[in-house]
């Protein structure tokens, strides 16, 4: 076996040689430059990366790299078989990886393949299963999805979806609700709960899936990652961060190819994923797309490359179900686990018996089956699972009080797009209630699986990112539980019909329409949608259903439930329309949540996660019958209606309050050093990229009546030194709870790589010199701060 270096690799710089062709290097005993230093020569890796390693000379131009057939080899070219490097143990893996290496010292080679194969769909109590090795203590480690909560949990809470998530900007909801789906999963005997999502991102408006996760701003993303990732891991279970990378759509997901370009991989996409990895998220889902040309689950240069080597990923990589192709070339690609372990039929087995014939002829190496266990192994330490671990049981109870952060998630989320004074309701004599939407699913609140339909008031989006609900709030329930305190009549048509509503809705003091609109995961068509939106309109005829009820009635409230956005230019032509309330995906606690804004008991401070256009033309992306070439590049969502110039009806970052907020005492503060980032590599990239090096501060005053919480947002610029970029970028937000004349400051810290771009000719972030347009606001195009950052 050959020797290891015991180091970590960073990511490669890439400097130009005298001959003119782009070399690199980079890790330990680098200078940063384009130097190895202190006896460190700088030796090929494969055609992305170089590396420092100890070696006899120093070297001083990159004009001299060099391949190397040093001891302390490094992973092979591509096209031979893929050499890991190991031991990876940096920061907190450290001590796991000790745990991990003494355990693999003890077991078999037949034991390290059982490690990484799933033994097959349906032939265990998950959705995921392995086998235990009894010899080190080790169970059938169980995955079960998913990002919202435990799937095919019998008692479990279903937890709000990440989109709804996001809609609160509140870092500390997020936080909790992710520690409490940890509890529940680990109360379930769950090692890894599939999720949180940062795949999609959401480029599409349609994406089917994109309701799984955070939204298309990856700053926004990034941060609902990092923090459900350790609100998760802190309860003791294994997160694992998903799709992993370009699975930006459901249709023909298993077959396309996602060409995206290396700066907007790592701009746009790439950045979520890296911030779990800064949280040391213990697992990563391999998606079922093609990157340029290549399997996600196979693809060297996004699993070993990207993943493992720039951010340092310590984890171990786990296929999509069902979405590894080959034997060998996922295995050295850097995939570590093949899941579920077989296809759907139990007749395709990719690794288990042949990853074994694969190691014994050496197509893969037993150092790469070691570091695939390994990686396992470690995560299983790093999250504590060697030691009390419960056993597996789906039907335990463990909601607790969990469903508090339901309510105050499906709350905080609601986002108030038009009021013109309707609300908050000052107990009305009558209400009438319309829509099919209004009331529970009369078959049955899970009766169809995997929320399959669209039934009833919507709460989630359907597919595996699901779990069943243990109740449910419809919106009709707690408004008429509302009125009955308020000594309100309310007046209910649980159906779309257009022909009836005037014998509900005229008379009524306020109608409130209810309308949706869903999507989900591509093996279920739900009225005629196969996972991604045909379109951006309301399902079930709802512009016609507000139509009809605004002939009617003066005071009409619209409520959305919908996994993304909608074109709602139809309904605000009708003057008649008073109100929208963007009610998102509240999970079970949705009339709670919703009489809570209804009533202004507390007022709302949800703001938009995307951007809702005046048409669905607009975003400039659309969903790809075949392959997809990403032209679109940087300019997703809020990036190219700005770039464009195209106003939008509701901008990313929007929405009202009941009461209003002022802004003023921008200052702006910055140590930052323009040029590349340095260091070693840690989990989720070189290490300065996470020191904060400018400070933001706001003072943010609530000028109203009632209290109100605002989420204050910071955009930035890049100076005209650095190439092409979106004209702003959020890089920041915090969200501050005031009282009526209350005064709060908004503090923003930007971390290096904040300020930086990806600089593809140098394969390193870079900040600019040059000035940084700063500006603090209620939402991306209502900006009442500006100021500038200057770097030297
Ligand atoms: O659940 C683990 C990951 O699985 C992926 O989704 C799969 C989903 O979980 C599974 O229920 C579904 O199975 C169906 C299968 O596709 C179909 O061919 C067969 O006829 O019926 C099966 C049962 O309904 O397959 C999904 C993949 O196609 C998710 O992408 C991932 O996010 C999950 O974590």
């Amino acid at each position: 076996m050959q020797l290891r270096v015991a180091v970590f690799l960073a990511a490669a710089t890439l400097v130009q040689s005298d001959q003119g062709a782009w070399q690199q290097c980079g890790g330990i005993g680098w200078s940063g430059d384009t130097t190895c230093v202190g006896g460190y020569a700088c030796v090929k890796s494969n055609d992305y990366y170089s590396q420092c390693i100890p070696g006899s000379q120093e070297q001083t131009s990159a004009s001299t790299l060099t391949t190397s057939t040093s001891s302390a080899a490094a992973p092979s070219d591509t096209g031979g078989p893929f050499e890991p490097d190991v031991p990876h143990a940096v920061g907190s893996w450290a001590a796991a990886y000790s745990q991990a290496s003494t355990a693999i010292a003890k077991i078999s080679q037949q034991d390290k393949v059982n490690i990484v194969s799933g033994v097959g769909w349906n032939k265990g109590p998950c959705v995921g299963n392995t086998s235990p090795v009894g010899s080190i203590g080790y169970p059938q480690l169980c995955l079960q999805d998913g990002p919202l909560g435990v799937r095919y949990g019998s008692s479990v809470t279903a937890f709000t979806p990440g989109i709804q998530a996001a809609a609160t900007w509140d870092v500390d909801l997020m936080r909790q609700r992710g520690q409490y789906m940890g509890a529940e999963a680990k109360g379930c005997g769950v090692h890894v709960l599939l999720g949180p999502v940062g795949g999609p991102l959401g480029k599409l408006p349609q994406g089917g899936r994109n309701w799984e996760g955070f939204g298309p701003d990856p700053y926004l993303t990034g941060v609902g990652m990092a923090v459900t990732t350790e609100g998760m891991q802190s309860s003791g279970i294994q997160a694992c961060a998903k799709h992993y990378i370009g699975n930006e759509q459901e249709l023909n997901r298993d077959s396309m190819t996602s060409n995206i370009d290396d700066r907007t991989m790592h701009e746009l996409y790439l950045w979520p994923f890296a911030d779990a990895v800064h949280s040391n998220v213990a697992s990563v889902m391999c998606s079922y797309n093609k990157l340029n040309g290549t399997w996600a689950c196979e693809d060297d240069k996004v699993l070993n490359g990207l993943l493992k080597k720039e951010l340092g990923f310590q984890g171990y990589v786990m296929s999509d179900w069902n979405a590894q192709h080959t034997t060998t070339g996922s295995a050295n690609g850097g995939m570590d686990m093949t899941m579920p372990g077989s296809d759907y039929n139990g007749r395709t087995v990719l690794w288990g018996p042949q990853l074994n014939s694969a190691v014994n002829s050496g197509q893969i190496s037993k150092a790469r089956l070691d570091d695939m266990a390994k990686r396992v192994l470690a995560a299983w330490y790093l999250t504590g699972q060697d030691s009390g671990f419960p056993a597996i049981n789906l039907k335990a109870n463990v909601q607790g009080n969990h469903k508090d952060n339901v309510r105050a998630v499906a709350r905080d989320g609601i986002v108030l797009l038009k009021n013109t004074g309707v609300l908050p309701l000052k107990k009305p004599g009558k209400i009438a209630l319309i829509g099919s939407a209004a009331v529970k699913n009369p078959k049955g609140i899970n009766s169809c699986t995997d929320r399959g339909c669209n039934t009833g008031a919507l709460g989630m989006g359907w597919g595996s990112g699901t779990a069943d609900y243990p109740y449910f709030i419809a919106p009709a329930d707690a408004i008429k539980a509302r009125a009955q305190t308020d000594g309100t009549t309310v007046s209910l048509q649980d159906n779309d019909n257009t022909g009836s509503v005037s014998s509900t809705a005229s008379g009524a003091d306020v109608a409130l329409v209810f309308i949706t609109s869903d999507s989900g995961e591509g093996y279920i068509t739900v009225e005629g949608v196969a996972g991604d939106r045909n379109n951006l309109d309301p399902w079930h005829s709802g512009n016609e259903l507000v139509q009809a009820v605004a002939n009617v009635n003066k005071n009409v409230i619209v409520v959305v439930h919908s996994v993304g956005p909608i074109i709602l230019e139809t309904i605000l032509a009708l003057p008649n329309v008073q109100a929208i309330v963007w009610a998102g995906l509240p999970s079970s606690e949705s009339g709670n949540a919703l009489v809570d804004i209804l009533y202004g008991s507390t007022s709302p401070s949800g703001k938009l996660p995307y951007t809702i256009a005046k048409a669905a033309g607009d975003y400039g992306t659309s969903q790809q019958r075949g392959d997809d070439n990403y032209s679109e590049g940087l300019y997703i969502d809020y990036r190219h209606f700005d770039k464009a110039n195209i106003s939008p009806r509701y901008e990313f970052g929007f929405g009202l309050s009941y009461t209003n907020f002022t802004y003023s005492s921008l200052t702006a503060t910055s140590t930052a050093i323009s040029g590349p980032a340095t260091g070693s590599v840690i989990p989720g990239g070189r290490a300065d990229l996470f020191d904060a090096v400018a400070t933001v501060t706001a003072t943010i005053t609530n000028s109203g009546s009632v209290k109100g919480a605002e989420v204050a947002q910071l955009y930035i610029g890049l100076p005209a030194s650095a190439p092409a970029a979106p004209p702003k970028q959020l890089r920041g937000f915090t969200k501050l709870n005031l009282a009526p004349g209350a005064t709060g400051t908004a503090t923003f810290n930007l971390r290096r790589k904040d300020l930086s771009y990806w600089d593809v000719g140098r394969q390193n972030w870079v900040v600019p010199s040059g000035s940084f347009a700063v500006s603090v606001g209620a939402s991306s195009r209502d900006l009442r701060l500006t100021g500038t950052i200057t770097v030297a």
